[in-house]
């Protein structure tokens, strides 16, 4: 089957032609510009079987669905709770019905791989009357991410992936830490929207609600304002003035920067709460595994952030962390296996589209 995937990310929008497991082509644009993305794809791709959109938020959703006009109105009220992506995965899907008539636009929802976290770590402890519909409470977010990551370290450990125990980080403009057990995710760093948990390039990740019920009491900003500030100008961009771009960011502390250097140790920092409190969701630790751009790209980053692990008995080989791939980077025999993989979300988007279209429960 030839498959066309799209994945709207916190910075970029990313094509790639998936045929038979293979990707043949990728493409990358600026996050907004779907625009260009619409010049292209008739360039990129002859008709695809099937289009497989990225959607980051799928509410409650326990597999991929096939669009239609109702499906996709439902996903847009969502957008709230998603705004840096959601608007984007809409969009791609109205121009992929316009561009390839007759060709089924299948979504896949980083939210489902969360879908059975323990009710231990999907509630949040507020009044049963706002949480009775079970709407209110922590869905998780690079599901898809984190499901080729466990298939990945599977194969790499030659292990099954229904037995192992890891912490997932995916590290990309967005931070995120799972814990999955027997091929389910357990508990997840981000909740009921992107925002919480670790520090990410744009959003603050966890901050008391307290002091966000006391900015907005001052009646100098408003709920919209917030919402921006917490989702496009806080994290790394906002305490230090840069996009966030976690390079620009190393650039500057590089230069003496002493604000870089701070927002540098508070990412760290908030990431290593969120590797510790992910590990104690497992009763025994077979891997910790990182993913996305930052671990693909930032072996010198990836290395301070290790070696702030020690807790965790981690046995890492400093050469094999220098390298750059798909790689074992603890040394051989370790009892805790660390892994860095390549996110190849494409592969993971194609996969569920031609279960979705074979009539499989993708979700199992
Ligand atoms: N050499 C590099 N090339 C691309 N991205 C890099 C590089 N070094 C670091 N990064 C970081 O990777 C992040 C983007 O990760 P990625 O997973 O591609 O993003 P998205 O969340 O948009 O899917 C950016 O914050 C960027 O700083
Ligand atoms: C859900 C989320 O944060 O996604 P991204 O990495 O694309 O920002
Ligand atoms: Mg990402």
């Amino acid at each position: 089957m030839r498959i066309l995937t799209l994945s709207p990310g916190a910075s970029s929008l990313k094509a790639a032609v998936v045929v038979h497991g293979d990707t043949t082509v990728t493409q990358t644009w600026a996050h907004a510009d779907i625009a260009a993305f619409a010049e292209r794809v008739h360039a990129i791709s002859a008709t695809p079987d099937a289009v497989a959109v990225r959607f980051a938020h799928g509410g409650s959703r326990p597999r991929p669905v096939v669009l239609d006009e109702s499906e996709l109105a439902n996903l847009e009220r969502l957008t709230a709770l998603a705004p840096t992506q959601q608007p984007v995965s809409v969009q791609a899907v109205r121009l992929m019905w316009s561009l390839l008539p007759g060709v089924p636009v299948i979504a896949c929802f980083d939210t489902s791989f969360h879908n059975g976290l323990p009710e231990a770590a999907a509630r949040y402890a507020l009044p049963r009357t706002w949480t009775r519909q079970n709407r209110l409470r922590r869905y998780g977010f690079h599901g898809l991410s984190c499901r080729y990551a466990l298939r990945r370290t599977a194969r790499m450990l030659g292990r099954d992936s229904d037995s192992l125990r890891l912490v997932c980080c995916h590290l990309g403009s967005a931070v995120s830490v799972t814990a999955i057990r027997d091929g389910h995710s357990v508990d997840t760093s981000m909740g009921f929207t992107p925002v919480e948990g670790a520090v990410s390039s744009t959003r603050s990740g966890s901050v008391d609600p307290g002091l966000l019920l006391h900015v907005l009491s001052t009646g100098e900003i408003g709920v919209d304002e917030l919402s921006e500030t917490l989702f496009l100008r806080s994290g790394l961009a906002g305490m230090t003035g840069t996009s966030g771009d976690v390079r620009e960011v190393l650039a500057a502390r590089a230069a003496g920067d002493s604000e870089a250097d701070i927002a540098i140790g508070v990412y760290l920092h908030r990431l290593r709460r969120e590797i510790g409190a992910a590990a104690m969701s497992l009763d025994r630790l077979d891997a910790v595994v990182f993913t996305g751009g930052v671990a693909e790209h930032q072996p010198a980053l990836l290395s301070e952030l290790l070696g702030g692990l020690a807790p965790l008995g981690l046995q890492i080989s400093s050469s094999r962390v220098a390298e750059l791939g798909d790689r074992l980077i603890s040394v051989d025999g370790a009892a805790v296996a660390v892994l860095m993989i390549t996110a190849r979300i494409e592969l993971e988007l194609a996969r569920a589209a031609e279960g979705t279209i074979a009539g499989m429960d993708y979700s199992s």
